[in-house]
């Protein structure tokens, strides 16, 4: 892995073990300790340089029994030559009562002058929680003088906050919340997801020369959706693009009862760059559609079959109407057209079965399924498969698109999109401002436009003799969900609350990131 994936890609705080100890068993551990302590140190004085003067200060840090504790001693001792008062406050003591904790890094401080203490002195301007890392296993109890922190410590943890499993990111017992984190050799996926990412604050990759053994597999990376990424994924027009070559989204959402979810989603697909948007609706729905975008196609039934690169079925449809029977009408429509894709969102989440998604999977159709924490929670119930029921959240993904064959983009303040071979992408740009009723029609209908672009640059390719590869389906969801999220951000920005104006910002998003390619000189889709 390169430095510049090391920001890019996180892996299990396990994987990270494995990729240390040829390293170790060659000698290189002390070398690999000095790095990470270096970095500590250095990210500790830029806290307390945000604050005022390092020189001066003092900085204390709870230090546990191996070598996640050696690195916070060994961070001490670099801060101690910085002229701050550095303090070591054991966790862990053997029964005679002396401190169990790193030797070589308590030599090292105590020869640059730190000391020790039984508790956090209330002088600290920065506290290192050094207690447990990647050896964590189980669950803590946390120690009295972890306990004893005033609420507003501002507090660095070495590797991981202690108490978080740095492979999923759960929390068993109790844990020492962060305000940022310094992570060595990869970030660790349990800094980025479940109770973990709420834990850890910043996250600081640090480099320690673990790059080339680090898992390359796809299923064994969490990526981080970022800009490129999301160009990549979903790249400007090209010169001669016409809107079919843009892609055909078909919108089957909305019905008399939610009229809202139509606009909405087409809204949506419209401004994430849709050449075109066809809504299938009963005529409620197909008037208010054309009243916001005339230039949106509408019929009952939706586009000539061959026409449409995606469909995006089930928001605001009826369940208690004509739900099923337009959920069928699009899965009729996929079976003439195998390879254009389908987005099941809201509704259609509850509607879709196993034999239909093991149909989809049959005839190549990429399908992504969007589900919130709650829809999740019933999918997996009336959709079981083997591991899904994991507590690991990224663990429980993997193994639900495996057995039923779809691509998932779990909704939420981080968002994580996983398709069937495990590869797994999160976008963490989301905010409170995306938690109101209807943003996710408007992300049903941008992850409509993203992947019909997709299906229509593969038509295009295959006329043209070119055989395009594999849908990267978890990529593409991503980038819907990033260019929603900060759609979302723009909105909070310009002091904007309610739905109806999402769109037009994703509009800006989508245009920016499009702009700023051509700056760039990238190629376009
Ligand atoms: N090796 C290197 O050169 C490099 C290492 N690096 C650093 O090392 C860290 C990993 O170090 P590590 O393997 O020593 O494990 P670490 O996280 O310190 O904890 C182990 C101790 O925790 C204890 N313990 C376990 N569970 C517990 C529980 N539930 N409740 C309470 N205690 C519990 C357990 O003690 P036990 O209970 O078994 O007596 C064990 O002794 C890594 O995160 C990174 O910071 C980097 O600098 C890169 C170079
Ligand atoms: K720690």
């Amino acid at each position: 892995m390169s430095v510049e994936e090391l920001r890019r890609v996180a892996v299990a705080g396990s994987a990270v073990r494995a990729a240390e100890a040829p390293l170790l068993a060659a000698g290189r551990g002390p070398a690999m300790m000095r790095d990470a302590a270096w970095a500590l140190a250095e990210h500790a004085a830029a806290l307390l340089r945000a604050r005022g003067p390092v020189a001066g200060t003092t900085v204390a840090a709870l230090v546990g029994p191996g070598n996640n504790g050696g690195d916070a001693l060994f961070a001490l001792a670099f801060l101690r030559r910085r002229g701050v008062a550095a303090v070591a406050v054991p966790v862990r003591h053997d029964d005679d009562g002396a401190p169990r904790w790193h030797a070589e890094g308590w030599a090292a401080l105590r020869a640059a002058g730190g000391r020790r203490a039984d508790a956090v002195p209330a002088a600290a301007a920065l506290v290192i929680d050094g207690m447990l890392g990647t050896g964590f296993a189980g669950e803590l109890t946390l120690p009295p003088a972890a306990r004893a922190l005033p609420r507003d410590a501002v507090v660095l943890a070495c590797d991981v906050p202690s108490g978080v499993d740095a492979d999923t990111g759960e929390v068993r017992g109790e844990a020492l919340r962060a305000d940022a984190t310094v992570t060595f050799g990869a970030l660790k996926t349990g800094l980025l997801v479940g109770e973990g990412a709420a834990l850890a604050g910043e996250v600081h990759p640090v480099d320690i020369g673990l790059g080339p053994q680090l898992p390359t597999s796809p299923a064994a990376r969490l990526r981080l959706a970022d800009e490129a990424a999301v160009r990549a994924a979903h790249p400007a027009p090209a010169p001669d693009a016409h809107k079919y070559t843009r892609g055909l989204v078909a919108v089957a959402a909305g019905s008399p009862r939610y009229p809202g979810a139509a606009v909405l989603s087409c809204s949506g697909a419209l401004h994430a760059g849709a050449g075109m948007v066809h809504h299938a609706g009963p005529e409620a729905t197909r008037d208010r559609v054309l009243a916001e975008h005339p230039e949106a196609l509408v019929s009952t039934e939706g586009p000539a079959p061959d026409r449409a690169d995606a469909w995006v079925a089930g928001p605001g449809l009826d369940t208690q109407d004509d739900a099923r029977r337009r959920w069928e009408g699009v899965l009729s429509a996929l079976a003439e057209r195998p390879e254009a894709a389908l987005v099941a969102d809201a509704s259609a989440l509850e509607l879709v079965t196993a034999a239909q998604l093991r149909a989809l999977r049959e005839a190549g159709t990429p399908v992504v399924l969007t589900p919130h924490a709650g829809e999740w929670a019933r999918l997996r119930e009336r959709l079981p498969a083997d591991g899904a029921d994991a507590a690991d959240p990224l663990a429980a993904l993997r193994a639900w698109s495996a057995a039923h064959g779809a691509t998932v983009l779990l909704k939420g303040p981080r968002t994580l999109t996983v398709q069937p071979d495990g590869e797994a992408w999160l976008v963490a740009d989301g905010g409170p401002e995306l938690a109101m009723g209807g943003t996710g029609d408007v992300l049903a209908g941008a992850l409509g436009a993203v992947l019909a672009a997709d299906v229509a640059r593969r038509s295009r390719a295959r006329r043209a003799g070119q055989a395009p590869g594999p849908v990267p389906t978890a990529a593409l969801a991503a980038a819907a969900a990033w260019l929603h999220a900060r759609a979302g951000a723009e909105q909070a920005r310009a002091g904007r609350l309610t739905t109806r104006t999402l769109p037009a910002a994703l509009g800006a998003v989508t245009a920016r990131l499009w702009r700023a390619g051509d700056e760039d000189g990238r190629t376009r889709g």
